[in-house]
């Protein structure tokens, strides 16, 4: 168990601020509703219920993308889900927002503008230094509690995130402790059965790295997507190169050859890779080939197989806990969705321990029709979830349980 306070252990009647991770794609302009705001609602929710004063903090892209907005819209669809007001201020800690702080009333809720507008935010440091910046220093005079939710955000070490923990009374939320636990099982949990990771999507390097880290963790690996055809590769097969102008394939390769070759050899006998592969043919429609009958590089591939998906359904059944890092297929497209897709509902249908992450996968369940509730969790967390997996630590996670020896 995790061993920071939690919301529960708030004291009644507090002016609290609530970092949340409401980062999302941004269309035009506009933020887009996604799993963030209703997940972080939740805590809101639940704050503003109990009569605290909320003061949200959140951020949105980096400085210098397409992605850098203000707040603005995040607060008119964070209001949507919580069921309430929530008032937006275009500033992060000058009067503007200090006003609104002093100014707002029991259960009322407010967020501020984006964090990364605030040059003390960004820069990589340690706990210590954020905890001095006039950022953290000016908000915190102003509230008496601190709430992370930003569970999906707590490996960067920004003032928002790991700075108020050293001078406030520090809490998880709701978010917070949900991902907090179900992504961390691989590590930390007991299974009487067998232990199945599901590894696909496109950042081969990570997923790479994670199979690397979770050797003696996992008792079987099905692969798809990039990284599976780069084992295929390492195994001899025609698959796994760039063609057709693609750039996911080679440099991804040549970065993890070595590792790939060695947790081949090292763990053959867990790793179960595709026995057939899907394209499009001259028509364009979804054609699918054995593996044992590829012998050119001409072909890219977008998904697994339908005798790959029975194949792995068997081992999906028989485990007692299966965590999911990236899509077998590009799913986004109808055609190239069975993969991933018959995955999610074997597993869907067992009832073994099982957590979803990443952003893009994550994303399947509800493109066609699956529900959340068959699955114990469905992260909302990218980098976050990886750095779980792996065992590595989270710097706004151990700001957290610093806080909470103090308090004791
Ligand atoms: N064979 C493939 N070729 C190209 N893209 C793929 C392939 N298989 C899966 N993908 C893509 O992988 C993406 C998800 O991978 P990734 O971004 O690494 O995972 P996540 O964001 O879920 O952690 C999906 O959007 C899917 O289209
Ligand atoms: O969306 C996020 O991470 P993710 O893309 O790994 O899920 C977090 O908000 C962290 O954002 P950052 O990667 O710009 O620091």
């Amino acid at each position: 168990m995790p061993a920071f306070d939690t919301i529960d252990d708030l004291p009644a009647d507090s002016r609290v601020l609530v970092r949340l991770d409401l980062n999302s794609p941004i269309e035009e302009g506009e933020p887009q509703d996604n799993r963030r705001f209703e997940r972080h609602a939740e805590t809101i929710r639940e704050l503003a219920a109990a009569g605290h004063r909320v003061v949200c903090l959140a951020h949105q892209g980096r400085p210098g993308r397409d992605d850098f907005t203000s707040l603005a819209g995040h607060a008119a669809i964070l209001a949507d889900h919580v069921g309430r007001d929530v008032a937006f201020v275009a500033d992060t800690y000058g009067d503007e927002a200090l006003d609104a702080i002093d100014a707002l009333g029991a259960g009322e809720v407010l967020l501020l503008e984006n964090t990364r507008m605030c040059d003390d935010e960004l820069p990589e440091e340690s706990p210590e230094e954020k905890a001095e910046t006039e950022f953290v220093r000016t908000l915190a005079s102003h509230v008496d509690a601190y709430v992370n939710d930003a569970y999906s955000a707590a490996h960067r070490l920004h003032a928002s995130l790991v700075g108020f923990p050293l001078v406030l009374p520090a809490y998880a939320g709701r978010v917070m402790e949900t991902e907090y636990e179900a992504n961390t099982a691989i590590a930390t949990r007991e299974f009487d059965g067998p232990v199945t990771m599901v590894v696909g999507g496109t950042k081969a390097t990570d997923v790479i790295g994670v199979m690397d880290a979770l050797d003696d963790r996992v008792d079987r690996f099905l692969l798809g997507g990039v990284a599976g055809e780069l084992f295929l590769r390492a195994a001899g097969r025609p698959v796994g190169h760039d063609v057709g102008g693609t750039e996911l394939f080679d440099e991804q390769w040549e970065a993890n050859r070595e590792l790939i070759e060695s947790v081949l050899d090292e763990r053959g006998d867990a790793i179960h890779l595709a026995s057939d592969l899907a394209y499009p043919d001259d028509d364009g429609d979804r054609a699918e080939i054995a593996v044992s009958e590829i012998d050119e590089k001409t072909e890219g591939y977008l998904d697994v197989g339908s005798e790959t998906v029975a194949d792995y359904e068997p081992p999906l059944r028989e485990s007692d806990a299966v965590f999911v890092k990236g899509a077998l297929g590009v799913f986004e497209d109808e055609r190239f969705a069975d993969g991933t897709v018959g995955v999610l509902e074997a597993i869907a249908d067992t009832d073994c321990f099982s957590v979803v992450g990443g952003g893009d996968t994550s994303r399947a369940i509800e493109m066609y029709g699956l529900s959340e509730d068959d699955f114990s969790h469905v992260s909302i967390a990218g980098g976050a979830y990886i750095r779980a997996l792996t065992g590595e630590p989270l710097p706004a996670v151990e700001v957290l349980e610093a806080a909470a020896e103090r308090n004791e």
